[in-house]
């Protein structure tokens, strides 16, 4: 089942989410994993993971991630940990077939992978830090699942969420999610009420400027809301005469998406 807080990630993007995690001053945005095949959507789901070890005699033989795999859901991120190696895949497209087949809405490795290809045909997003034809088949195994990892630095545990897309990784710790969801939705109405002023002719350096919009934060939750003044750039004179702010564009309401579809205009802004 998708969770609310996977829906509600799905609508974001993963720059919005760092920004969040910035605000908070949360660790979580991962900088060395790009998408191995070009997937257009954002990804998001809740994270289950694998730590990977090199095969030994006496260890599990059974193939990485595959016990994980076989009882993953709907939603879920596989997440692998084989500590930034890149000389050995694994994550291939035999795992790909399964996994989509459960309904994993993507795979993220610290490491390798291969068989793009076929993850690419079966629409599964995959994260990693590089694609090589160098099997994991004998060479790395399973050492346990569900269990904390690390990735590209950044400390994950099973049901923390992800978001990924064409930006990076980012992992968001499952106690924050509230937090960082409520002010990633700000942060994207901010960014698409400047967007607004953009195309209505305001100046870049204008539009930027520390000054205007104002910068979202936790603490600033009831009062901030964008303003009139801030989208066209002039003053509003109030009842009194003097000059202040009147919010027209409802940050709730504003999504970049609906700023593209053109739903949402500078005149038409409630
Ligand atoms: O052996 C590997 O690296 C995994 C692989 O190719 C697959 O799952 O198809
Ligand atoms: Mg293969």
């Amino acid at each position: 089942m998708i969770s609310d807080e996977v829906t509600r990630l799905r609508a974001l993007d993963a720059c919005a989410v760092s920004d969040a995690l910035d605000t908070l001053g949360l660790p979580g945005a991962v900088t060395v994993l790009r998408p191995m095949w070009a997937v257009g959507r954002v990804v998001a789901g809740a994270v289950r993971t694998v730590k990977a070890a090199p095969k030994a005699a006496t260890g599990p033989a059974t193939h990485i991630a595959t016990p994980l795999v076989a009882v993953t859901g709907p939603g879920d991120v596989v997440v692998i940990d084989n500590h930034g190696r890149t000389d050995v895949s694994c994550w291939g497209g035999l795992l790909a077939e399964a996994a989509a087949l459960r309904g994993v809405a993507g795979v993220i490795v610290d490491g390798a992978c291969r068989d793009v290809q076929d993850c690419e045909t079966v629409d599964l997003p995959l994260f990693a830090r590089a694609a090589v034809t160098v099997s994991a088949r004998g060479r790395i195994v399973q050492e346990a699942m569900d269990v904390p990892i690390q990735v590209g630095g950044v400390r994950v545990c099973p049901g923390d969420y992800v978001i990924a897309d064409r930006n990076g990784v980012v992992f968001v710790p499952r106690r924050e999610i509230g937090r960082v969801l409520g002010l990633a939705e700000r942060i994207v109405a901010r960014e698409a009420a400047m967007t607004l002023a953009v195309r209505s002719g305001r100046g870049v350096v204008d539009v930027m400027h520390d000054s205007q919009f104002p910068t979202v934060t936790e603490e600033a939750v009831t009062e901030e809301a964008v303003t009139e003044e801030a989208v066209t750039g002039e003053a509003v004179t109030g009842e009194a005469g003097g000059t202040g702010t009147k919010a027209t564009v409802n940050e709730a309401a504003v999504t970049k998406a609906a700023v593209n579809e053109g739903t949402v205009t500078e005149e038409a802004a409630p």
